[in-house]
């Protein structure tokens, strides 16, 4: 259960008192989730969620994130609305760290996607790089293939406890991913942590895309790795291609893939595997003591890795031109 910090009954009240949303009627921690501590309250007027930023987000980013849901949202997606409160403010401290109370979103997110999913996953994926196109504000991607050596450095002596070889197989993939990463890739506002947890569903149709605290600006194809990684493995490891061809077409008919993109998505789809790995990996070998948080399993990701060091070409992933 994702809560690092705990919050008093007064702290939170004299929290809620700068708000305008009614009389606090409960509230109790989330049990999803990983980075952030968050609860659920439920007040006179009715649900929110309140977000104290833990250790991986920056504060200085907190602009960034909550402009763009705001962003996001004027332009049509259905996502959190951060909540001013009665001076105008959307982020405040609580417990000695900064918070926010968003607005909260109806659906559920499904463990076990369906092609039908993955159809609706690719269209709400095309709709975001729509939405945030005329975003103002920039934010590089910290965990990007530069990030991914410092991260790798911090677990590197400890990672063959967690599988024999992961460290030698792990230096290999950064190491080519260093030399060949593509660069110039058409971009803009993505999500880059598009997992099933942070969709919304209700019945086949997307209700809501939650948790923004690792959008940046980055290629929009590295968003869409992201997610064949994500959503298109089945419980075996093995890749669905009926799956990934329903999240590609789905995205291409909203935005058309560039041959360059197409091109590139090989060594994409490896570099999101081994970003998640690797962030896995260091908060697996460090769970700060006493927090309730269950850590995700890094090996996940390494059985991903040992699928795309296969893949040769686009096609493997479900791609096909888009008929025109
Ligand atoms: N705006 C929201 N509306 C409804 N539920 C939300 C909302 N934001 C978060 N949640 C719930 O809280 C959980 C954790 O949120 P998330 O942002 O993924 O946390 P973390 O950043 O710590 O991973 C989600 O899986 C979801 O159940
Ligand atoms: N999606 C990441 C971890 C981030 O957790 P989230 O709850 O914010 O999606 C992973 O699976 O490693």
């Amino acid at each position: 259960m994702a809560v690092y910090t705990e919050v008093p009954d007064e702290a939170l009240a004299a929290f809620l008192s700068a708000y305008e949303i009614g009389d606090l009627l409960s509230y109790k921690g989330i049990a999803e989730g990983v980075e952030n501590t968050n609860f659920i309250l439920h007040t006179t007027t009715g649900s929110y969620i309140l977000t104290l930023y833990e250790k991986r987000v920056k504060e200085g980013d907190l602009p960034f994130f909550l402009g763009l849901m705001q962003h996001l949202a004027a332009n049509g997606l259905a996502c959190p609305q951060p909540i001013r409160t009665r001076d105008g403010a959307t982020l405040g401290r609580l417990c000695g760290r900064p918070a926010v109370i968003v607005s909260f979103l109806e659906g559920v997110s499904v463990r076990r996607p369906g092609v039908r999913h993955c159809r609706a996953l690719g269209r709400a994926l095309a709709g975001l790089h729509a939405a945030g196109a005329d975003f103002p504000m920039q934010r590089p991607n910290a965990l990007s293939v530069a990030g991914w050596r410092p991260l790798f450095e911090a677990a590197e002596t400890q990672a063959d406890r967690v599988a024999p070889g992961l460290a030698a197989r792990t230096r290999a993939d950064l190491a080519l991913l260093e030399e060949s990463w593509p660069q110039d890739l058409p971009g803009g506002v993505i999500h880059a942590d598009l997992f099933t947890d942070n969709v919304f569903f209700l019945g086949d149709e997307v209700s809501g895309l939650i948790d923004f605290y690792f959008a940046c600006t980055d290629a929009f194809a590295y968003d869409l790795a992201i997610c064949l990684n994500a959503w298109c493995f089945e419980a075996d490891y093995s890749f669905n291609r009926t799956k990934g061809q329903a999240m590609i077409a789905a995205y291409q008919a909203v935005r058309p893939l560039e041959s360059r993109e197409v091109a590139a998505l090989p060594l994409l789809a490896r570099g999101a595997a081994l970003r998640f790995m690797l962030t896995r990996l260091v908060d697996w070998l460090n769970v700060p003591p006493g927090a309730l948080v269950k850590p995700k399993d890094p090996l996940e990701y390494d059985r991903r890795l040992a699928f795309h060091r296969k893949v040769a070409a686009a096609e493997e992933y479900g791609w096909s031109p888009v008929a025109g």
